[in-house]
């Protein structure tokens, strides 16, 4: 049996503030999805997106001229229809590609499409481990299975399979009860210094938020560029409810 990163691993933040401080005008905002502005739910379909919050992401990206971008391990097109109508600024895929403000979007890392016969492999040795969910995305793949935590090792292995085909392009990334092949070269932090060099984030103080060991590039790209990173657990009590209540007291809006 092959060794894999122990379950749930979070690393210890650097110093920063501890208290979440009030959002000021001259922010950048950047904010993770699943677990920070959204609680965890059993399968990555399952989310639900609470009343209000887009209302007040909405308000926040008008409040902010605009400098508030998601940054997620999902690929865009779920962004968009979780926080539909509203369009945001998003890096997604782990930062491996974005839309830019202007609209554009733009790969930020070498990406190429899932090399043939992965996603079948995939999807037909998760049939023999019940619970296991396969999701492919446009440039990785992510195998989860916290409704089935004995399989985590076996769908460990799998990819740890995967990888060795590839080690060039891909490595793996441990997340919540999910293992994924990310491209190598994208990460959060990358992504985040991307898009503070463009307008209206350039300039602007860049603070991103996230809840888990995948977000770690991205605290460090806010801290480097003279921000803040705030952790989750650290400064919200691990509550995805507590950052939307933090988000809507500085839109005036109490109720999210
Ligand atoms: O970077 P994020 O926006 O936090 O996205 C990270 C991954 O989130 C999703 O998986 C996680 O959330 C699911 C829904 O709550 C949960 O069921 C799963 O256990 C978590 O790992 C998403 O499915 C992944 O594609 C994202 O990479």
């Amino acid at each position: 049996m092959m060794n894999r990163p122990a379950l749930e691993a979070h690393p210890q933040p650097a110093t920063q503030p501890r208290q979440p401080p009030d959002i000021e005008s001259d922010w950048a905002l950047f904010l993770d999805l699943d677990g920070t502005l959204l609680d965890l739910a059993p399968t990555p379909t399952s989310v639900v997106v609470p009343d209000g919050l887009v209302d007040v992401l909405r308000r926040l990206h008008h409040r902010l001229h605009g400098a508030v971008a998601i940054v997620t391990g999902r690929p865009l097109a779920d962004i968009d229809q979780l926080l539909a109508p509203l369009v945001l600024p998003v890096a997604g895929n782990h930062g491996a590609s974005a839309r830019l403000p202007d609209g554009t979007q733009q790969a930020l890392a070498p990406v190429q499409p899932l090399p043939p016969g992965w996603v079948t492999q995939a999807q037909a040795a998760c049939a023999q481990w019940p619970g296991t969910i396969v999701e492919p995305k446009p440039y990785s793949l992510a195998l989860h299975y916290r409704l089935a935590p004995e399989h985590a090792d076996n769908v460990f292995n799998l990819l740890r399979c995967f990888a060795a085909e590839r080690a060039d392009d891909y490595e793996i990334l441990t997340a919540h009860y999910a293992y994924e092949l990310r491209p190598r070269h994208a990460d959060k932090g990358m992504a985040i210094e991307r898009l503070m060099a463009l307008a209206p984030f350039h300039g602007r103080v860049p603070v991103f938020i996230g809840d888990d060991v995948t977000d770690e590039s991205g605290r460090a790209a806010a801290r480097r560029l003279g921000g803040i990173g705030l952790d989750v657990g650290e400064s919200f009590s691990g509550s995805a409810a507590h950052v939307r209540q933090w988000l809507a007291k500085a839109v005036g809006d109490q109720d999210t």
